[in-house]
């Protein structure tokens, strides 16, 4: 079976998983802008107004420079507007503490980036555990337990006490969206998720978010080069020079 297929037909959906049926907006942008000070300051998002809904894949796609992982990373509160807000559930988040916003990040938002960043002396399910550590709910027989029900749902139940380096880079991704669904957020960031990835790979790991969209309800948010995929996701937000804007009808 492939991992694809693993995920679509795992039944893991464990404590927290997305059953809220809060009507608004998972996030939203009100005149999201960041501008980098200094003797000439660089603009990377100005004026952005999105929502982004429960359940919904979308993409942001734009020219290379455009500021697609500036406006992912201010989404994903580990940057700070420089005016304009990011709502999550409806609530500002400008004001709240770094503390704060961290422990949000950690019950909410998961992320995966074009490279794993796994850490190499920890074993494959006690990466997936990080993030579960940091929040401090679970004892450490639950987290194991939970992280090998996740990495179970990604096809990776023979790889759980391997290694990073033991694994194909496929498989280190797919343990990358294991990690980012350790504390069952509602909304997945990934900034180029298959980039570096082969093209089975890379299916597999498209698939994967897809079906995290399906049938899990949760919301996809990433940036992508491919084309391709965006037209696969639900939705696409496409910047030029930082500005939301229609995309064009071939070609970045
Ligand atoms: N720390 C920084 N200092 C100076 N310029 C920066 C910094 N971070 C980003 N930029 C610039 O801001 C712009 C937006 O960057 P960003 O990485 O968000 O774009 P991107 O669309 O994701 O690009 P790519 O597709 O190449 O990854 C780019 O011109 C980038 O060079």
């Amino acid at each position: 079976m492939s991992a694809s297929e693993t995920a679509a037909t795992s039944t893991h959906d464990g404590p927290g998983a997305t059953t809220e049926a809060e009507a608004g907006p998972l996030i939203e942008a009100r005149g999201l802008t960041r501008i980098l000070p200094g003797l000439v300051p660089v603009t990377l998002v100005r004026d952005i107004d999105l929502e982004i809904k429960r359940g919904e894949f979308v993409a942001i796609t734009g020219p290379s420079g455009s500021g697609k992982s500036s406006l992912l990373y201010l989404l994903g509160l580990l940057d700070t507007p420089t005016s304009g807000e990011v709502l999550v559930n409806g609530k500002p988040t400008h004001l709240h503490s770094e503390a704060k916003r961290a422990r949000l990040r950690l019950s909410t938002l998961g992320f995966v980036f074009q490279f794993h960043f796994l850490l190499p002396e920890f074993t494959v399910a006690e990466n997936v555990m990080i993030p579960m550590r940091k929040l401090g709910k679970l004892s450490h027989d639950a987290m194991r337990d939970e992280a090998v029900g996740l990495l179970s749902d990604l096809g990776l139940a023979d790889h759980v006490d391997k290694r990073p380096d033991q694994l194909s880079g496929g498989q280190r991704q797919r343990v990358a969206v294991a990690r980012a669904l350790a504390n069952q957020p509602p909304v997945i960031l990934a900034d180029e998720p298959t980039g570096s990835l082969d093209s089975k790979s890379s299916e597999q790991v498209f698939e994967i978010l897809r079906d995290l969209v399906d049938r899990r309800g949760k919301s996809v948010i990433a940036v992508t080069h491919d084309l391709d995929m965006a037209a696969r996701m639900d939705r696409r937000l496409h910047l030029i020079d930082g500005r939301l804007a229609d995309p064009p009808a071939e070609g970045v």
